[in-house]
């Protein structure tokens, strides 16, 4: 049987509240309120998962510090695994994000920015180290995602030989969109490194999950839903019913 593809409902935190952008573009924002109240609607409709971010230490706009750990306490305290994103770029914002009780955290502008220290925490944390290649193209972005960061495949060479442990892998060009996964970014991903990949951005329908669950034997672990879930394409409850049936088909 093929291992069931993780599904990560995500959390991202603007201003206190819970949000979704499109291309991850600032002033795009869809409120959806309470990020604490929607963490806890994902753990009772199922979620074994949660993509938290900060949004606000993404962009450099301040940060949700206080109420993202109490998130990520409370939801991992309910038997939810937490991935925590947004911001995490020295020792003072990764020691406060592991302490949040979270199971993995997750680097972007680190990664492009600091590479010597990702490699020190990388030896550090291991799996609890996850990196964010969020591209255009195949340009790394970030600092929230405004600034191009280099080239895609080199950047990932040089994660590898770390010894980077996962990948979350985001097509900005797709994310909060509802256009569909970018496949083929995933798979020349998935061709170049033997390392697990997250999938993130551009989920909009079950056949999504069903194509990305087709994936999993290649090294696509999980997929990150937002927007989808949000808008009410479909319920968390269908999304683990689908990918659990693609398992054990
Ligand atoms: O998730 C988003 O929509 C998003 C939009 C714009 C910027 C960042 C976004 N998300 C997450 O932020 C981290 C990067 O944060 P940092 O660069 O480490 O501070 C990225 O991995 C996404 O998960």
């Amino acid at each position: 049987m093929t291992p069931e593809l993780e599904l990560l409902p995500a959390v991202d935190v603007r201003d206190g509240q819970a949000v979704r952008l499109v291309h991850g573009e600032s002033g795009t924002e869809t409120s959806y309120g309470d990020p604490l109240e929607a963490a806890l609607a994902w753990q009772r409709a199922g979620a074994r998962w949660l993509h938290l971010v900060d949004l606000d230490a993404a962009f450099g706009t301040g940060d949700n510090r206080e109420r993202i750990a109490e998130v990520a306490r409370v939801t991992a305290e309910a038997g939810v695994q937490v991935e925590l994103s947004g911001g995490i770029r020295d020792d003072d914002s990764l020691a406060a994000a592991l302490a949040t009780g979270c199971t993995r955290v997750n680097l972007g502008t680190a990664a492009l920015e600091a590479p010597e220290w990702v490699a020190k925490i990388i030896a550090e944390h291991g799996d609890r180290i996850a990196v964010g290649l969020d591209v255009r193209g195949t340009t790394l972005r970030g600092r929230g995602w405004t600034r191009d960061g280099g080239d895609l495949y080199e950047t990932l060479a040089r994660l590898d030989s770390e010894g980077c442990a996962r990948y979350v892998v985001t097509d900005i060009a797709k994310d909060g969109t509802l256009q569909g996964p970018n496949l083929e970014l995933l798979r020349n991903v998935c061709a170049v490194t033997d390392r697990p990949v997250v999938a993130s951005g551009g989920v909009s329908r079950l056949d999504d999950l069903r194509a990305l669950a087709a994936m999993v034997p290649i090294g696509v672990e999980g997929a990150i839903i937002g927007k989808a879930l949000y808008a009410g394409a479909f319920t968390l409850e269908a999304a683990l019913e689908t990918v659990r049936a693609e398992a054990a088909a």
